[in-house]
């Protein structure tokens, strides 16, 4: 076929794409908002879905004039706005699959994913300051009139003639807790699909404002476009500086009317310290109707001094890994009951089911008994970019029909069953080690050291010994009012009620705890204490 040097291909109105699925509401009411935003003068502005709309076909028109082949990667890195939203649709359009990155993300590691995804242009905004992008990536700053081009990207042959929505949305690359960053490759269908699920969970409707607080290279934050622009709600991105004070992140919430606040569980840690006051008076005014949480265990006693100071409020726990968007979005009792010691990830989104699966590769099927999450789901990722043996190691045929060719995502995830076939989070297999032979449950640690009179948080980990059994360490968080807690005593009340191998061997005290660029707690960070 001869090359198409022509046009570049689009996708087909009525064909899956994320650019048609997150801009439906731009045809049926334009003058809805689309995102609030603040300015850099320190306002707010409001970006319309007919205005969004304009943006996206602003940049279309610049990414089409270069020559790009469908398939292409774009890098686009940004905080997460109305410009960057409208760039990744743009993208969508085209065909281009967006690698997405943030500024704080530092440049050797930007560096490491340019070298493994090879692609064929660096956005980033007008102000952006990153510098040293490789010649041989094409270079552009995207902002609301459309694309300002700086070097050209290098020609290509265009062979594709339509975009289909089983083409690349999105890579983004995990920060793989081994080795190099894996970069997880997601399709239009597999995005939409989830989101689809998602829906079914009724979580908002088109009057919600969603205020999104994860950077662009999490796929939190790309669930938080998706949720709010596929309802036609509004989009609320929080602004990075005003996360890190609590004060200033409360306030962006009440001036902007959000209603819905989507984070890791770590983004509540310095208001309940900081804040309490403001966060109790904002849930009398009751304008903030739903906290959904993802990315890790949400620690009990902070859940419940959150619910405690927003009483009317709805809480969703969100399960699940970026390898199928996620799995599963469960209500969360508010109050917690007193009995509960560990938070349901309940079942998977409309359209998904989760299978546990024992050790012997069967299923799981009585309650109580732990197994490994097998995920079956339309929004199962096409892979990991160039990495067939660590896709092959999990995507795998179905354990219950494996002559199907039906094809489950293996999470690496442990669970429980529930009388009612809901699941209870385990943890990551990998981090499941025995000392002396038995199994630990972290958790069951961190909750034990929780109860510790002026104790705010724990962390447990096991740590790897060069001879010998690995041993068990616990780091924690204090009041600041309070008393620093001494280790023996610690230990001594971890010892009047957990098995000799679940008392930790070292108990030591930190400030915070150190949290990855998307916001978890950082174990590897942590575990370089010890070392040191
Ligand atoms: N709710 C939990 N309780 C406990 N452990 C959780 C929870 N959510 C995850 N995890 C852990 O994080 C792993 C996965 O990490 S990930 O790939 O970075 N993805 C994520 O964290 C976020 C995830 N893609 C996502 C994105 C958007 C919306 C939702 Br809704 C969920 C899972 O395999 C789990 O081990």
């Amino acid at each position: 076929m001869s090359p198409n040097g022509a046009r570049p291909a689009r996708a087909h109105a009525s064909v899956d794409n994320l650019r048609t699925y997150l801009l439906a509401a731009a045809r049926r009411a334009p003058d809805r908002p689309a995102v609030i935003q603040a300015t850099a003068d320190g306002g707010l502005e409001t970006v319309t879905y007919g205005e969004l709309e304009r943006r996206v076909d602003a940049c279309v028109e610049g990414l089409g004039a270069l020559g790009l082949e469908v398939g292409d990667r774009v890098i686009l890195e940004s905080d997460t706005n109305a410009d960057a939203v409208a760039t990744l649709l743009a993208c969508a359009t085209l065909g281009l699959p967006f690698v997405p990155t943030s500024p704080e993300v530092p440049d050797e590691r930007l560096l490491t994913i340019i070298d493994s995804a090879e692609p064929a242009l660096y956005l980033q905004s007008a102000h952006g300051k990153r510098t040293g992008i490789p010649e041989s990536v094409g270079t552009a700053r995207f902002g609301p009139g459309g694309l300002t081009v700086e070097r050209q990207p290098q020609p290509r042959v265009r062979r594709r003639r339509v975009v289909t929505p089983l083409d690349t949305a999105y890579i983004t690359f995990t920060s793989g807790t081994t080795g190099r960053p894996k970069g997880v490759v997601m399709s239009h269908r597999g995005v939409i699909a989830f989101l689809r699920g998602a829906e079914a969970a009724e979580l908002i409707t088109h009057e919600d404002r969603v205020a999104g607080t994860s950077p662009l290279q999490f796929d939190f934050a790309l669930f938080d476009i998706g949720l709010a622009l596929g309802h036609g709600a509004t989009l609320v991105p929080v602004p990075r500086d005003r996360l890190n004070w609590p004060r200033r992140f409360l306030s962006y919430l009440r001036d902007t009317g959000a209603t819905q606040v989507d984070s890791v569980p770590s983004v509540w840690r310095p208001v309940l310290q900081h804040e309490p006051g403001m966060l109790a008076e904002m849930g009398q005014e009751g304008t903030l109707r739903r906290i959904a949480f993802s990315g890790e265990n949400f620690p009990l006693e902070e859940l419940r001094r959150l619910q405690e100071l927003l009483p009317k409020a709805h809480f969703t726990n969100g399960y699940g890994a970026t390898e199928t968007m996620a799995a599963s979005i469960t209500e969360v009792p508010n109050p917690l009951p007193a009995e509960t010691e560990r938070l349901s990830i309940g079942y998977a989104v409309a359209g998904a089911e989760m299978l546990l699966v024992g050790p012997d590769g069967g299923p799981v099927d009585e309650p109580g008994v732990l197994g490994e999450i097998y995920l079956r789901s339309p929004s199962l990722f096409s892979g990991y970019w160039n990495d067939p043996e660590a896709t092959r190691a999990v995507v795998v045929p179905d354990p219950l029909n494996p002559r199907s060719g039906q094809l489950v995502f293996k999470t690496g995830d442990l669970a429980s069953m529930g009388e009612e076939g809901e699941l209870y989070f385990h943890g990551r297999a990998d981090s499941q080690v025995q000392i002396r032979g038995n199994r630990v449950e972290l958790g069951e640690v961190e909750r034990r050291i929780g109860q510790f009179d002026g104790i705010t948080g724990a962390v447990a980990m096991i740590l790897p010994r060069p001879e010998g059994d690995p041993v068990l360490h616990a780091f924690v968080t204090c009041a600041p009012d309070g008393p620093a807690p001494d280790a023996k005593s610690v230990v001594a009340f971890c010892r009047a009620a957990l098995p000799a191998y679940m008392v930790p061997q070292g108990v030591r005290v930190v400030d915070v705890f150190p949290l990855t660029v998307n916001g978890k707690v950082d174990r590897a960070a942590l575990a370089a204490h010890v070392a040191s």
